[in-house]
């Protein structure tokens, strides 16, 4: 089994349990009475790299990383840093995250937050909108093709915006078809956790334009960010480089800072 059909069967479990004690007609109710949707297009489309800073405590590829005993501390020291976008890993047994966290950060943040999951029915998709989210992940390796045009259709029908993840060209060619508008090249493969920088740059020129590239994953800095930023990144997603720092504001603003440089642009643009 690979790694991400690991996780996927222990996301199956958890979520059996919590569509047990809550019902579906009980999150709906609960996503009405949630903030309005940020608008995640504008907060990733302007001029600048955008930088979604990430809330992360343990990944299955390092383990533990960082307590983060108070998440909405962490992710309010992001905004101030200047993050565009909070991501929240909200998966539990991988990496140690929860929905509590994403309401936490919810109610302290004003910039849009992503709900960082492995998605694979519509009921997470409500789960997401019910704890604040305005975005929410949908990785096309956990998911065959009808889910994916569903969950598409679902998550905006319901004021989510979808960040499509993909890893290689085939899925790439999956998610164009799916009608994905942002879309997420992680340069970890998820069956085997090994990371390839350079998947990015072999995937963006692929990308029509008007679709929101993100480069995810592996951003130990600024260097890092403007090697994507040059391959075509309208944004980066950064987690244990600014968790595991003595000062995760600073290197927010960092990052923010190496975004907005002109030079972060490719060439001719
Ligand atoms: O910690 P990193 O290397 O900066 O990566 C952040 C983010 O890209 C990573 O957490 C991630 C990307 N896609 C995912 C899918 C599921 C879980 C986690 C992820």
């Amino acid at each position: 089994m690979s790694v991400l059909e690991e996780i996927l069967e222990g996301v199956r479990a958890d979520l059996a349990q919590r569509q047990e004690s809550v019902s579906l007609a009980e999150l709906k109710e609960r996503a009405q009475r949630a903030p309005a949707p940020r608008d995640a297009y504008a907060a990733l489309g302007g001029d600048q790299v955008a930088v979604i800073a990430e809330v992360k405590r343990s990944s299955p590829s390092k383990g533990a990383l960082a307590a983060i005993a108070d998440p909405a501390a962490l992710a309010a020291d992001y905004e101030s840093g200047g993050a565009h976008v909070i991501s929240v890993l909200t998966e539990r047994r991988r990496f140690g995250g929860s929905l509590d966290d994403l309401a936490a950060v919810r109610a302290v943040v004003d910039i849009p937050v992503l709900r960082k999951d492995f998605i694979v029915t519509s009921y997470q998709l409500w789960e997401a909108r019910a704890y604040g989210a305005d975005l929410a992940l949908l990785i096309v390796a956990a998911l065959d093709q009808n889910a994916l045009v569903s969950l598409i259709e679902r998550a905006e029908s319901i004021g989510l915006a979808p960040l499509v993840e993909v890893h290689t060209e085939e899925e790439l060619d999956r998610a164009l078809a799916a009608g994905a508008k942002i879309i997420g090249v992680n340069a970890r493969n998820l069956k085997t956790l090994e990371v390839d920088r350079e998947v990015f740059a072999k995937l963006a020129p692929k990308v029509p334009d008007g679709i929101i590239k993100i480069a995810e994953s592996g951003v130990r800095g600024p260097h890092d960010l403007l090697a994507y930023a040059r391959a075509g990144a309208d944004a980066v997603l950064v987690g244990e480089s600014l968790v595991t720092g003595k000062d995760p504001r600073a290197a927010v603003v960092d990052l923010v800072t190496a975004g907005a440089h002109p030079a972060s642009r490719p060439e001719g643009q």
